[in-house]
């Protein structure tokens, strides 16, 4: 039985599940498919999301996750969000009655436009106090090379957050801890979205103006945004906001930059989906934030400009850091 348990063995659970177990605690990584566990547990590698990353010894891998959750005393998701409400239906109630459940995911759930701390919430039926999120600049695999690195770890319940913080630490990676839970979670959501943009403008082959000009006025509307919705000014200005955005949108690591750049080159959504072999979680993002951003009143004209782009209806050489048409100079 372990301390910790991760489930979903793609790049970030991967990496997730051995800065836990290079922090102390003995962790289980639960992956879907039996060879990628296999692959884990004997070989100490996942060739298909971290080449060349020697995994610890104290990582235990399964596919059967009802054997990853016994026991477990904090339990970390990691799946796609699209997919995360069937994996709590199918086997929530395998996960230890007081063991907080932690999101690492930065995706809205598309048809109900949900954040992941609440459809953990929903499906669960567990006290707001007991989920907990973690955001940040956290490109995998630069933190599987053991690149030091900082998050947040957010929760409504301090003492949540803290005991989440302590075990998601260790040489390399450290974990901050704040009680927003919206703006951390908006955060890692929205970054996305401009990383698509800037994607986007990459792929067209404009420089450095017209991506600092859509990083810039993207932090204003992300920040606009999660505000709207309880968020803090200043957690946007934090790890989980700014600090996400910059490594996410200067980074060809970053697979929603990576989806933008196709889109800039003129391949169409449908190519983009088929040619990414990880999740790009903006794409899924962006009609249920645009939706969000409709109903709370918030302008978010990168954001339209960049479900146009996706939608085919707008040449990607004409993304700009305004909607093209503002007639009228309009404030900062
Ligand atoms: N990779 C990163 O650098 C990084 C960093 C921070 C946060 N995240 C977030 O972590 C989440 C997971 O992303 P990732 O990078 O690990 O994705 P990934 O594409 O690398 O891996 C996804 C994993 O989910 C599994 N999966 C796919 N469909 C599934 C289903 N229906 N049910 C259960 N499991 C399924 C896959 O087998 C794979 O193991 C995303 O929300 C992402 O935004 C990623
Ligand atoms: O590869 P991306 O675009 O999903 O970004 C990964 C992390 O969220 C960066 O913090």
């Amino acid at each position: 039985m372990a301390d910790v348990a991760v489930l979903g063995a793609g790049s970030w659970g991967t990496t997730f599940a051995k800065a836990l177990a290079d922090g102390g605690s003995s962790t289980v990584l639960w992956a879907r498919r039996a060879e990628a566990a296999r692959e884990i547990d004997q070989s100490r590698r996942n060739t298909r999301y971290l080449p060349g990353i020697d995994l610890p010894a104290s990582l235990h891998a399964t596919a059967d996750i009802r054997e990853a959750l016994a026991g477990a005393s904090q339990v970390y998701l990691a799946v796609p969000s699209q997919h995360l409400r069937q994996v709590l239906r199918d086997h929530g109630e395998a996960i230890a009655p007081e063991a907080p459940v932690v999101s690492l995911m930065k995706g809205v759930e598309a048809g109900t436009r949900l954040r992941m701390s609440e459809v953990i919430a929903e499906e669960l039926r567990i006290d707001a106090g007991r989920i907990a999120v973690v955001s940040g600049p956290n490109l995998a695999l630069e933190i599987a090379q053991e690149q030091p690195t900082a998050a947040v770890v957010s929760s409504s319940s301090p003492e949540t957050a803290r005991d989440v913080a302590r075990r998601a630490r260790n040489d390399y990676f450290h974990s901050f801890i704040n009680n927003d839970v919206v703006g951390t979670e908006f955060g890692g959501v929205l970054k996305n979205l401009v990383a698509v943009a800037i994607g986007i403008v990459d792929g067209v082959g404009y420089g450095e103006n017209t991506k600092a000009s859509i990083m810039t006025r993207g932090l204003s509307e992300v920040t606009d945004f999660a505000v709207a919705f309880g968020a803090e000014r200043e957690t946007m200005r934090g790890l989980a906001g700014l600090g996400d955005l910059i490594a996410t949108c200067g980074s060809p690591l970053s697979r929603n930059f990576t989806a933008g750049r196709l889109l800039g080159m003129g391949y169409s959504r449908t190519d983009v989906i088929a040619r990414m072999e990880q999740t790009a979680e903006g794409l899924a993002s962006v009609e249920p934030v645009a939706q969000l951003a409709e109903q709370r009143g918030v302008r978010m004209p990168i954001l339209e400009q960049v479900r146009l782009v996706l939608d085919g209806a707008m040449d990607p050489r004409d993304i700009a850091p305004h909607l093209t048409t503002d007639d009228e100079p309009i404030e900062e």
